[in-house]
């Protein structure tokens, strides 16, 4: 899949926006609050038909305006154009060329969109359910079942906590509850496993190698992910096992196993790692992961996704920042990346000559010579 074009109305500060991207990468430079995590979030809401920044869709809408809509011209097998609108009572149409698809949650897979912004990073150090989501994200696009059987979990373990919680269920209700619980909290905990162990470590590990300085691939060969479950103890016999459980999850109003308890960890020997990384380095392992992810979707299932990065990090040291670009050059994903400055674009020239540079301006994007920028 390439983006070929973006034709945005009416998002946040961008009034009017059409744009050709056809390069491999796309840099958009501008001042502070001139738009630019703007594009990145309008091709977001196009892909997952939300924000990745508010909970409020009518938000989105230009204050002057009453509604928006944003599209994309993409490059799969052929030609085709998405679109998503937004109005001002929240009424939203997702169409594929030209005819409304049933179910906004389409443009995902349609157009699956992998975001990087200076608030990513933070997935090391905070709660589990971020870590989660990134791995079930890459789940959902390589296994085909995988969906299902994640909201098939989700919606028994809600309903059983609502049953905890009201505290007026017998246990002969509960059980029944929980002998469906537990099968599917094992089928989710089984993919998981099965796809750090056997697709994203080892695509992990293959990107390593191919890097240039041999001290990354030191530091990065030696993490690896690792899947901590908290799995259903079912040693015993399972109707006992299940009352030993109901009998703890009574006493906390939830269920106390499986997959929404679960964590990923990144270890070296064993031993957690993430709060001995450096900035810098945990930057580095993230882009990895960021990279990984997109090349396994590419291998395992044949699409390909659009990188949205926003705000290449620049508190980095030099050496730090070419390892990142070199990893996002070697995802073979498209890439939008924004930044203050237009030397973005150069950094990128180095590596490769498909690169097109636009420039952010009061909510309006015009497209550079690169050829003026880097002679
Ligand atoms: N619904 C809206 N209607 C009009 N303008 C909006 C709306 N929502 C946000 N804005 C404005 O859009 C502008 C663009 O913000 P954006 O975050 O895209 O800038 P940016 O270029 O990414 O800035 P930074 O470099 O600081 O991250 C801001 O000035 C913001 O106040």
């Amino acid at each position: 899949m390439l983006v070929e074009k973006v034709n945005i109305v009416g998002f946040r500060n961008l009034k009017l926006v059409a744009i050709e991207t056809k390069a491999s990468v796309n840099c958009f430079y501008g001042k502070n609050g001139s738009g630019k995590t703007s594009l990145l979030e309008a091709l977001y809401f196009l892909s997952r038909a939300r924000s990745f920044r508010s909970n409020k869709r009518n938000h989105l809408i230009n204050s002057d305006e009453s509604y928006l809509a944003v599209a994309a011209s993409l490059e799969q097998s052929g030609s085709h154009k998405l679109g998503l609108d937004l109005d001002e009572k929240g009424n939203s149409r997702l169409k594929l060329d030209g005819e409304i698809l049933n179910r906004l949650s389409e443009g995902t897979a349609i157009f699956p969109v992998q975001l990087i912004t200076p608030e990513s990073f933070d997935v090391f150090f905070s709660s589990p359910k971020a870590r989660r989501g990134f791995l079930d994200f890459g789940l959902f696009h390589v296994e085909h079942d995988y969906q299902k059987c994640w909201s098939d979990y989700h919606k028994q373990q809600k309903q059983i906590n609502a049953l905890l919680k009201l505290g007026n269920a017998d246990t002969k209700e509960l059980t029944f509850w929980y002998r469906g619980l537990v099968e599917s909290a094992n089928l989710v905990e089984e993919f998981r496993n099965g796809f750090i162990e056997n697709l994203l470590q080892p695509i992990l590990d293959e990107l390593t190698e191919n890097l240039k300085n041999k001290e990354t691939v030191e530091l990065l060969k030696a993490i690896k992910v690792k899947y901590k479950s908290k799995l259903f103890d079912a040693t015993e016999d399972l109707d006992k096992a299940i009352q030993h459980q109901i009998f703890k999850d009574q006493r906390y109003k939830q269920v106390g196993f499986g997959p929404s308890k679960a964590d990923i960890l990144f270890t070296q020997n064993g031993e957690d790692i993430t709060n001995k990384l450096s900035r810098g380095q945990s930057k580095m392992l993230f882009y990895l992961l960021e990279v990984g992810m997109v090349r396994l979707v590419k291998k395992v299932s044949n699409k390909n996704m659009l990188l949205l990065i926003d705000d290449l990090p620049s508190e980095v040291d030099e050496f730090t920042r070419e390892t990142m670009l070199e990893m996002l050059l070697n995802s073979e994903a498209q890439v939008f990346v924004t930044g203050i400055e237009s030397k973005i674009a150069m950094e990128f020239k180095k590596y490769t000559n498909s690169v097109n540079v636009f420039h952010v301006e009061h909510g309006t994007i015009k497209p550079e010579n690169m050829e003026q920028l880097c002679p």
